[in-house]
């Protein structure tokens, strides 16, 4: 069996069953959107996040990602409404990518791949009390998704991505705060939602998903920064961070719904 999971062809998704066998279970993320089989919901009202830029912390490369991690000690940035019920509080960014611009989103839409998917994690503070116990239960997080395609640079997200080299190597981290992940949000948050799961290992069925249909844009010279940055700590032979999506999974009789 593989040694630590990755997305390599010798620890990538295929073989994340060997360790993680929920990777066969009925509510996995990622999935195809077929958007002429979404169910339009009236009942579903706008999402809401409501973010304090004081809440960043550090600009992490955990060795699968990049994150922004928030401090998530009090309700200072939440989010609510869409298929939400009470408030989920932020607790970090992520990016997903490709080796090519051509592929690299996790989530499709009628079988079209993005160049990158953006992840902001939430987790369910009214009912539990920590993320590590709300990630074990069915309702305990909240992921927004926003497509990442190619375009103009992206002055946003340049505020990351002019980051990067300062944290190339896994398990560096750098101070990173004063910043609304808000600011990354399309014009439209009109969404589908679905049940899902993490897409990376444990893989844990604990994911109330929220994907945004506008895309935002980031150059091809922006994203490329983020495969330069490295799977390994310093010392270790290099590795390029060259992609690390999980292809969709199966739907299982589940329903997407759109507002
Ligand atoms: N792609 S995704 O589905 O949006 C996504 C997520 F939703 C996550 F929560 C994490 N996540 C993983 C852990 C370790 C925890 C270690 C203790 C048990 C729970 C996981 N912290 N956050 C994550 F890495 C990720 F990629
Ligand atoms: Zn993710």
């Amino acid at each position: 069996a593989m040694l630590h999971w990755g997305y390599d062809e010798h620890n990538g998704p295929a073989h994340w069953k060997e360790v993680f066998p929920v990777a066969n279970g009925n509510r996995q993320s990622p999935i195809d959107i077929k958007t002429e089989e979404t169910k339009y919901d009236p009942g579903l009202p706008p999402i809401s996040p409501n973010y304090d830029p004081t809440s960043a912390k550090v600009i992490l490369n955990n060795g699968h990602s990049t994150s922004v991690e928030f401090d998530d000690t009090e309700n200072k940035s939440v989010l609510r409404g869409g298929p939400l019920t009470g408030r989920y509080r932020l607790r970090q960014i992520h990016f997903h990518w490709g080796a090519s611009d051509d592929v690299g989103s996790e989530h499709a839409v009628d079988g079209k791949k993005y160049a990158a998917e953006l992840h902001v994690v939430h987790w369910n503070s009214d009912k539990y009390s920590s993320f590590v116990e709300a990630a074990r239960q069915r309702d305990g997080l909240a992921v927004m998704a926003v497509f990442l395609r190619i375009g103009e640079c992206n002055s946003q997200l340049k505020k990351i991505t002019d980051r990067l080299d300062a944290i190339r190597a896994k398990g560096k981290q750098a101070l990173f705060t004063n910043f609304d992940p808000s600011c990354l949000l399309p014009h439209s948050l009109d969404y589908w939602t679905y049940l899902g799961s993490l897409t990376v290992p444990p893989l844990l069925e604990s994911v109330i998903w929220i994907i945004v249909r506008e895309p935002i844009s980031v150059s091809s010279e922006q994203l490329a920064k983020f495969r330069s940055l490295l799977c390994t700590a310093e010392g270790e032979a290099a590795c390029c961070m060259l992609r690390n999506y999980r292809p969709p999974q199966p739907l299982k009789g589940r329903e997407v719904r759109r507002n």
